[in-house]
């Protein structure tokens, strides 16, 4: 059911987004319930701009469904009223100063809160006086922080936008997103490479990968369905031996190997029997290797 006073549920089904010879997506779908923080991972070219663009009614698709808040966003004012979309390239008005884009925000997003706006460009340092282009990148990326949580939207979106910044500015933006996610539910999707920052924040991720999702599920989930066993070679090759291994490496006779499957108590009590090591996965750990060239 959807839920508007804590944000847009989005579903997406068998999207296709062709761009002439290449398809940027080929056939994605997830689902991510109204309110909550939510991580869009995959490596360079795995089509997570183009998703997020889709969401953000900037392009429509060229097959499948995608339902925000229930309706197709393309062309449709309302849902596209309740979202905002920041991005590195800036959706800001660069030849202006910050205090004009501020106002500027103001007068275009109804749920915009001003006091925030401006609590937050002092939490980041910002210089209202200077105009968008004589910021450092950085002070940029900060811009689209403050835009991007000031705005309230039922459906932020981060594409990305806080790479620029250096690592006490990401911290800062973390934890101010956290607090007003929980002072004012939303749905929140960042795209992100700086995995192991993240996922302490993130109750979903989606992986995609060539275009496809590899994986949409809860983060603890996938951290229970990650297992690394360590031990004898051959031990570890049998008590193994019809899971699903995406990761493997050898130390002379010891083996190290990780598993990404549905581990039920008993699937790891049979490992932990045989006498082998088990450890949990990074998710960056298992990022690699479900988006690496040997899961292809
Ligand atoms: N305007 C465009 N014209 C042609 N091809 C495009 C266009 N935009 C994206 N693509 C292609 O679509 C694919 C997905 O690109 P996209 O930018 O969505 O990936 P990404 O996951 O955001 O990558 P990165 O992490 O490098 O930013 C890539 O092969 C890219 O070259």
């Amino acid at each position: 059911m959807t839920q508007h006073s804590a944000g847009f549920d989005v579903r997406v089904r068998d999207l296709t987004v062709r761009f002439k010879r290449t398809t940027a997506l080929d056939g994605a779908g997830f689902e991510l319930p109204a309110g909550g923080i939510y991580g869009l991972l995959g490596r360079n070219g795995s089509g997570k701009t183009t998703l997020l663009a889709v969401l953000a009614a900037l392009r429509r698709p060229d097959g499948g469904e995608v339902l925000v808040d229930g309706e197709a966003p393309f062309e449709n004012a309302r849902v596209m009223g309740g979202t905002v979309i920041v991005r590195e390239s800036g959706d800001v008005l660069p030849t202006e100063r910050v205090s004009t884009n501020l106002k500027y925000f103001a007068a275009m997003r109804p749920t915009w809160d001003a006091d925030r706006a401006g609590e937050l460009a002092d939490l980041f340092e910002l210089d209202l006086r200077k105009t968008v282009t004589d910021l450092s990148r950085g002070k940029r990326s900060a811009l689209g922080a403050v835009i991007g949580l000031a705005t309230r939207a039922p459906l932020t979106i981060f594409d990305e936008v806080y790479l620029g910044m250096d690592a006490p500015s990401r911290q800062l933006f973390y934890d101010q997103l956290l607090a007003e996610v929980v002072a004012h539910p939303r749905t929140v999707l960042l795209s992100s490479h700086l995995i192991g920052e993240i996922e302490h924040l993130l109750e979903r991720v989606v992986i995609l990968d060539a275009g496809r999702v590899v994986v949409a599920a809860e983060t603890d989930e996938l951290r229970a369905r990650g297992v690394t066993v360590t031990g004898p070679a051959t031990t570890v090759a049998a008590a193994t031996d019809g899971l699903r291994v995406v990761g493997s490496r050898d130390l002379g006779p010891t083996r190290q190997v990780t598993v990404f499957d549905d581990l039920g108590d008993g699937a790891l009590t049979s490992l932990g029997e045989h006498g082998l090591d088990l450890g949990p996965v990074p998710l960056q750990d298992l990022f690699i290797h479900l988006t690496g060239k040997d899961s292809r």
